[in-house]
């Protein structure tokens, strides 16, 4: 209910925002008409002038009847308007003297023009005026169901806060504008046929003094070519309204009418002109405020690394960060050599987007069994159906021949783009193990193909990096008792060498010489001790009930004290935040809280003002509650400042972490979007990837008011922004 709400809120605003804009400014300079017309020319008379009177004055002042309009002002002063050959002179006497004054230049054909542009955009347009009504009056009826008002400092929340404030207001007006485009409130006029000669000013005011009450004038109006409409009093003094027809003479009752005058803002003198001028500003801001917000929204969710301009797109799919790493060296190196490059993470890619390149450079690892990196999943699956002829790209397949299905992702990616009917430029090229050597062939044949002389090539920083590692100690984490826990133990290894490197970076084990190499997320921070590094292992249970290779190894095989060759892995978009003041977001199921102690070590020894908030989702609280002590330490301590725990199988929980989202959505929502944090999530793809997704999606969906697919494209935002970032291995 609430998405179809918004649909109709936001998009009614922006497909008829020019429309609603004239109506909003032509009202408002309306509705401060009478304000400015009493300060050009002076107030209305507080007496009326009798008939006799006003029919001497007229006879006198006006002997061949040409006067268009009269007004009696203060002061005893005439004002007569005459049209002479489309001109308007409007002409005051002093009723004392008898004499004209200076003519005056009042706004009066200004207002005029904009009563006309309200009514129906000058162009006869009434009709369409009247639905933009109708429009305007929907969108501030479901204003209100849309959000909140919220006292903080942001755009959307001025929007928000001020819509609220200003409810009465501009329900007000746009309400009685609905009223009066339905004809409700609106005087009913006697018939009147336009052929007849016109009915002068005097002769009006005679015949409504004969066959009416009216006893004496405020001001008279010939309007519609042949009538004449004016206003009076009767012999009490009760104010009057004519019009008066070549045929009739008839009384107007409901003239100006509730409604309208509701409407005009004339029903409290200045105070109502001015509160229906605060309506209009508030309208004008609202749809200004809308508008911008969405706009900004929008070039935000375009917004990529690189110049905007690029003609050259280099996109990765990275598990670890090796094919990341190896993009920006690509895109450097091109960068180097005079090429206008865009480097995107292929989460933040679309299909359609590949033709408006010269020539597209994809870098693409492969994980789990075959698969492609979880960033690149959706891109990959959405290319079947995709046209991108005239796509020119190439790839650079990263992997490892241990593993069965060897560079599968980058094959599976080539293939759907050659189905496409996009055209590979250079060949697949299969890279197994380290990436440097193919990468600088593969880099050639890229310079040759767009041209460009790339000199001398730079293969990334912080490559893997050998390490001789001692198992130092090694503790169960889980309940060994508890047959409903899964295996999980802590290590902490030892070097002979101080270690350079932080938490979140990759520990990869490879359990025997050929067999592929398991990486693991290191919980530890050189700032506590150079020498050491901790690493949280779970025991993965082959079909046949043995043990994973690399995981038996760690955790049951290896003797503390027996020293093991393994390589350490950079895995920069793992890293807590760079900045001190950045808050950040830890999810983690399961063993996923491994990188997480490191931060949280990481956080005790770095002074820093962002706050840690951790989500911790297991499955026994009693039995695999893990580093219970240490995270209540971190809480007291204050390093920690929040922790959310679900256990799935306790009989007084039954909850997972991805229900501590949902519980927590508007803060977490407000940590992400207003106090700018990171969110980090560590454990299986299957499970609290999925879980993580769906719920930050319902999150999305319930208190922003987004439709599924913006929320979940909002998430891939995010993702191609580094505010989401994901460590999910199966
Ligand atoms: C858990 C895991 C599973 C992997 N599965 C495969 C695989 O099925 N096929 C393959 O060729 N390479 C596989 N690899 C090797 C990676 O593709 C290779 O290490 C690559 O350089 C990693 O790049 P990334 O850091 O960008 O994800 C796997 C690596 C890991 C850590």
């Amino acid at each position: 209910m609430k998405r179809r709400l918004l649909w109709l809120h936001r998009w009614l605003s922006i497909g008829l925002a020019p429309l609603l804009l004239v109506l909003i400014v032509s009202g408002g300079l309306l509705a401060v008409q009478p304000v400015v017309e009493d300060w050009v020319a002076g107030p209305d008379a507080d007496v009326p002038v009798a008939v006799p009177e006003t029919l001497t004055w007229l006879d006198r002042l006006d002997q061949r009847q040409r006067a268009r309009a009269l007004r009696f002002e203060a002061d005893r002063v005439l004002v007569l308007t005459f049209s002479q050959r489309g001109e308007r002179r409007v002409v005051p006497f002093d009723l004392t003297t008898g004499e004209a004054g200076v003519e005056r230049a009042t706004g009066e054909s200004f207002f005029r023009t904009v009563r006309h542009l309200h009514k129906d955009l000058l162009l006869g347009l009434d009709g369409l005026v009247e639905w933009v009504t109708y429009a305007l009056l929907i969108i501030v009826v479901t204003g209100p169901w849309l959000a909140w008002p919220r006292l903080r400092n942001t755009l959307s929340d001025w929007h928000t806060g001020l819509g609220w404030l200003t409810l009465p207001l501009i329900f007000l007006v746009t309400a009685t504008g609905a009223l009066l485009a339905l004809q409700w409130g609106t005087p009913a006029l006697p018939e009147f046929d336009r052929d007849q000669p016109q009915v002068t000013l005097p002769a009006a005011i005679a015949r409504a003094a004969q066959q009416g009450d009216l006893v004496a004038v405020y001001e008279a109006e010939r309007f519609a070519q042949v009538s004449v409409a004016l206003q009076g009093a009767d012999a009490t003094g009760n104010r009057v309204t004519y019009v008066v027809t070549p045929g009739e003479v008839a009384r107007v009752t409901a003239y100006p009418g509730l409604v309208q005058s509701l409407h005009q803002g004339t029903w409290a003198g200045a105070i109502s002109g001015a509160l229906n001028g605060i309506a209009a500003l508030a309208l004008g801001f609202l749809l200004l405020s809308g508008t911008w917000v969405w706009l900004r929204r929008q070039w935000q969710a375009r917004r990529r690394e690189g110049d905007p301009a690029a003609d050259i797109l280099v996109a990765y799919g990275s598990q670890t960060g090796t094919a990341a790493r190896w993009a920006r060296a690509t895109a450097k190196a091109l960068r180097d050599g005079g090429e206008r490059v865009l480097e995107a993470s292929l989460a933040g890619v679309r299909p359609e987007e590949l033709p408006g390149f010269r020539q597209v450079l994809l870098i693409i690892s492969t994980t789990g069994d075959g698969e492609v990196p979880d960033a690149a999943r959706r891109f990959v699956d959405a290319l079947p159906g995709s046209r991108l002829s005239g796509a020119r790209f190439a790839v650079l397949a990263l992997g490892d021949s241990s593993y069965r299905q060897f560079c599968a992702a980058g094959e599976r990616l080539r293939q759907r783009l050659l189905t496409s009917g996009a055209e590979e430029v250079l060949p697949l090229v299969k890279v197994d193990g380290d990436p440097a050597g193919p990468w600088r062939g593969w880099m050639d044949r890229v310079g040759r193909a767009v041209g460009t002389d790339l000199g001398e090539l730079e293969a990334p920083d912080g490559g893997d990096q050998p390490v001789r590692l001692t198992l130092a100690q090694r503790q169960q984490l889980n309940d060994p008792a508890d047959p409903d826990t899964n295996e999980v133990w802590s290590l902490v290894f030892e070097c002979a060498e101080p270690l350079d490197y932080r938490p979140g970076d990759l520990l990869l084990v490879r359990p025997a010489p050929g067999a592929p190499a398991r990486p693991y997320s290191i919980g530890s921070t050189p700032l506590t001790d150079p020498r050491r590094l901790m690493l949280t292992v779970a025991v993965v249970t082959r079909d046949d009930g043995t043990p994973g290779e690399a995981s038996g190894l760690l955790c049951r095989q290896l003797p503390v004290g027996t020293p093991l060759d393994m390589t350490l892995r950079r895995h920069p978009h793992f890293h807590p935040p760079e900045s001190p003041d950045r808050p950040m977001i830890m999810v983690a199921a399961g063993c996923g809280i491994a990188p997480f102690m490191g931060f949280l070590a990481e956080q005790a020894h770095r002074p820093r003002t962002g706050p840690a908030w951790l989500l911790f989702g297991n499955r026994k609280r009693a039995g695999d509650f893990f580093y219970r002590e240490r995270l209540q330490r971190c809480l007291e301590e204050g390093h920690l400042y929040r922790l959310d725990t679900a256990f799935s199988r306790d009989a007084d929980d039954g909850r997972y972490v991805s229900d501590c989202i949902r519980e927590a959505g508007a803060e977490l929502l407000d940590w992400l979007e207003r106090r700018d944090a990171l969110l980090y999530a560590c454990g299986k793809a299957s499970t609290l990837g999925r879980g993580l997704r769906e719920a930050l999606t319902g999150v999305l969906v319930e208190q922003r008011g987004l439709a599924p697919p913006e929320a979940r494209e909002r998430l891939r935002q995010w993702e191609a922004e580094g505010r989401l970032r994901l460590d999910l291995i199966d």
